[in-house]
């Protein structure tokens, strides 16, 4: 029985090794292999282990904690959420509390009213079923009217897909409209690197185009044009233009004027435009303001039959910050029918959105107005975070610009810096014999030295030759100065260090 019970395990053993072998790297998705998602790379995954060292080893590293400084996730690094939607949130979660007397002392009227608002358009007032799979038709009512509001042109429900954040919506388009290799998508050079991760897991070709560092990350139409037949010239057939704006990681804010040459620039090419706007909120310069590409196609004449236009939204960026919520919308206008009908049936695989981010959704695009209870709470909240952004902004962005081989661009709006490190060769050399890109290296270093988390511009994007990182602009406004000393110290260190 010995014998026969060792024959066993041996089996088995022998059986898991074969399954084992059976998945491994090689035997992958080739596009999944490569696929790269640099924001939440190697450098972030470095910081965690030493965040787990510092908390088993305190004092063994000389730093006391990890900031976090690579991803747009405000509410992660304190940032507090917006009372009114989060007073929505709760009662529609929970209705039965809108039975009880004392809710009156515990929550605004405005925020029960919106409440029992909501909860009527829900089928069952069931925030816990599955919705219509381009979310709940009043919710879409809301968001279309948001849109209205915001543009001055009108805007339909039933063109509006709700989300689970911006992300799902993207590579839903990316699936629609990539075929094989040769279907190419215009990117901007930097670019946020969900873009080139879905073309990539689509098996589609990115087209770069390149911001201009100079211009202030400037987009000019002769590039785009000059890209699209380069790529064309090669047999790319170029499906789709990319827009980010405000710009992650450049945080550029678009000229109006070149928002009208990209639409028609479109319009002429025969290209669908993808608008990425979940910055549209964050504007930190009073001579920028956010037109949504929707008004300028309107507002130059271009309807439905003109233009293919996919408008991203968010309840990650902005005021509310709601990354973990996963809320956002897609707007699409511009499809046929039977194109309509196919973005319809790979949306209603996924069944539906979740019933919290599509209610948020709603409420970023209709927040408290003039007159309700919540309104002046509400507005010192938001007033209060988007000034504490720009402060921080311009805190960062001056303190990269007072430092010896930097230069930044102003951050107009979004959530980063994107700082361009003008690395001596000898660094250059040493990242080279550590088989790093110069920008991780640094990086690397910037992490070890003083534990804060920073995005490789590599992982973005970059003219070839140039060297950049990607910092973003939320920490805690009182830790800015340390994150400002701490580098600057960094900084000097490493220069003195590669100086040629
Ligand atoms: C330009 C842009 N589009 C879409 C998204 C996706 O957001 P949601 O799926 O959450 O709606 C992000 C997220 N920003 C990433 C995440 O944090 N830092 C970044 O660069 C983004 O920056």
């Amino acid at each position: 029985s010995a014998l026969l019970a060792s024959r066993r395990s041996s089996d088995r053993f022998l059986f898991l090794f074969a399954m084992a072998a059976s998945v491994a790297v090689e035997n992958l998705n080739p596009k999944v292999l490569k696929c790269e998602y640099a924001v939440r790379g190697e450098i972030v995954i470095h910081a965690q282990r030493l965040q787990q060292q510092l908390q088993n080893q305190p004092g063994s590293l000389p730093f006391d904690e990890i900031l976090y400084c690579n991803i747009g996730n405000p509410q992660s690094l304190g940032q507090q959420p917006v009372t009114f939607f989060r007073e929505v949130l709760a009662l529609c979660d929970h209705p039965c509390l809108l039975e009880k007397e004392e809710i009156k002392s515990l929550f605004s009227a405005d925020a029960i009213s919106r409440a029992k608002q909501i909860l009527a358009t829900i089928p069952g007032r069931a925030t816990g079923a599955y919705s219509h799979s381009q979310g709940i038709k009043g919710l879409r009512d809301a968001i279309a009217a948001g849109i209205a509001s915001r543009d001055g042109f009108p805007a339909n429900a039933d063109d509006i897909f709700i989300t689970d954040g911006a992300s799902p919506g993207v590579h839903l388009m990316m699936q629609l409209l990539i075929r094989n290799e040769k279907d190419g998508i215009l990117c901007p050079i930097p670019q946020y690197p969900l873009y080139s991760a879905s073309i990539a897991l689509h098996g589609g070709t990115l087209v770069p185009y390149y911001l201009d560092e100079k211009t202030g990350w400037g987009l000019e139409i002769s590039d785009l044009k000059k890209q699209l037949e380069d790529a064309r010239s090669k047999g790319i057939d170029v499906r789709a233009l990319v827009v980010i704006n405000p710009g992650n990681p450049t945080g550029q804010v678009l000229a109006e004027d070149n928002q009208c040459d990209i639409v028609k620039f479109c319009k002429n090419e025969g290209l669908v435009l993808l608008a990425d706007e979940v910055y549209q909120e964050n504007i930190y310069v009073d001579n920028k303001k956010f037109n949504s590409f929707k008004k300028i196609a309107r507002s130059l004449g271009y309807g439905e039959d003109d233009l293919p236009l996919v408008s991203f939204q968010s309840v990650s960026k902005g005021y509310y910050g709601e990354c973990g919520k996963r809320g956002g919308y897609m707007e699409i206008t511009g499809f046929s029918a039977p194109v309509r009908e196919q973005i319809y049936k790979i949306a209603s695989v996924n069944l539906c959105s979740n019933i919290t981010g599509q209610i948020l959704a709603s409420l970023v695009m209709n927040p408290p107005k003039v007159g309700d209870e919540s309104f002046a709470s509400y507005k010192a909240e938001k007033d209060g975070i988007l000034e504490s952004l720009a402060r921080r902004a311009k805190a960062l962005e001056d303190a990269f610009n007072n430092l010896e081989g930097i230069t930044c661009n102003k951050a107009e709006g979004a959530m980063y810096l994107f700082p361009q490190i003008h690395l001596p060769q000898k660094a250059i050399e040493a990242a080279k014999a550590a088989k790093k890109a110069p920008d991780a290296f640094y990086a690397l270093r910037l992490l070890e030295s003083t534990g804060i988390v920073v995005v490789p511009g590599s992982g973005f994007g970059q003219v070839p030759g140039t060297w950049h990182i990607r910092c973003t602009i939320l920490p805690q406004e009182e830790k800015i100065p340390a994150v400002i000393t701490r580098f600057k110290a960094f900084h000097e260190a490493f220069m003195a260090e590669y100086r040629g």
